[in-house]
């Protein structure tokens, strides 16, 4: 389904990312993994669409969609969360996953002013979505409360959420589990792999706590100060000589 080929990207002097080449299948867990610095979330801005690269492909369902706008990108079905938590602080936590669906779906202004007959039924059915992943994530007691006043764990789940509203078939999520403790960490592995068992979502995943990745990845990518280093399913990862010297021998 997603298909990363020789993806490269310079800043100025520096070659953030070189020549890395990964892919997805359906319903796969994939992960990415590296020491800090290793260009893990360049090669996602340039998958979302956030970064255009300085070189290389990346198709997704045969298309080619290096340098295509997020919007554009996110639409066709592959999303993503980030580093740092970025929700609408000041909406409810409700608010949140409606206004990613109005994005998402590029409303029409006229037919919202008139409430036609089909904008109240594509309303409703947003609220419907909404209503069904904050049960599912565990926020619907806390669904009209501001999502800034939620605790981080919480705003972690309503991030994935506002993600899996908008009905993607990939989703890339950045560090999720940074900041949780053991708890919530359990409970986002539970959560990852029945976005793919029962939503049939593939994953792409930075992260790192090792534990989780070893748990969900079907098969792992390492790059190394931009460049390719291994990849593999956990098993052979674990094993592989340069990964422990490069960096799992560091943790
Ligand atoms: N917009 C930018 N302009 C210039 N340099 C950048 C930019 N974004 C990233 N870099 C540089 O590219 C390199 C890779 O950074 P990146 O954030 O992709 O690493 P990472 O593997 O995600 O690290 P971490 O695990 O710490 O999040 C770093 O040297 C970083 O300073």
């Amino acid at each position: 389904m997603l298909e990363v080929q020789n993806l490269s990207m310079r800043f100025g002097g520096l070659l953030a990312v070189d020549q890395v080449s990964l892919d997805v299948k359906e319903r796969e867990i994939v992960s990415i993994i590296g020491p800090n610095g290793a260009g893990k979330t360049t090669v996602f801005n340039c998958m979302s669409g956030f970064y255009k690269p300085t070189g290389g492909k990346i198709l997704f369902e045969g298309q080619e969609v290096q340098g295509k706008p997020d919007y554009k990108i996110s639409r066709l079905g592959m999303v993503r969360t980030f580093q740092h938590v970025r929700l609408f602080t000041q909406m409810t936590v409700v608010e949140n996953l409606l206004v990613a669906q109005h994005r998402h779906l590029n409303t029409n202004l006229i037919a919202g002013l008139l409430k036609t007959p089909s904008y109240r039924d594509r309303e409703q059915k947003s609220l419907d979505r909404a209503a069904y992943w904050l049960e599912r994530v565990g926020l619907m007691d806390l669904a009209n409360r501001e999502a800034g006043n939620l605790a981080y764990g919480q705003q972690r789940r309503l991030e994935i959420a506002r993600c899996m509203v908008t009905e993607p078939s990939l989703l890339m999520l950045d560090e999720p589990a940074a900041g949780l403790n053991p708890a919530e960490t359990k409970d986002l592995n539970q959560l990852i792999v029945s976005l793919k068992e029962d939503y049939n979502v593939s994953v792409v995943l930075i992260e790192h706590d090792m534990s989780l990745v070893m748990d969900i990845s079907d098969r792992i990518n390492v790059i190394n100060q931009g460049r390719p280093l291994a990849n593999g399913t956990p098993e052979e990862i674990r094993q592989n000589d340069d990964v422990i010297k490069a960096y799992l021998g560091e943790a």
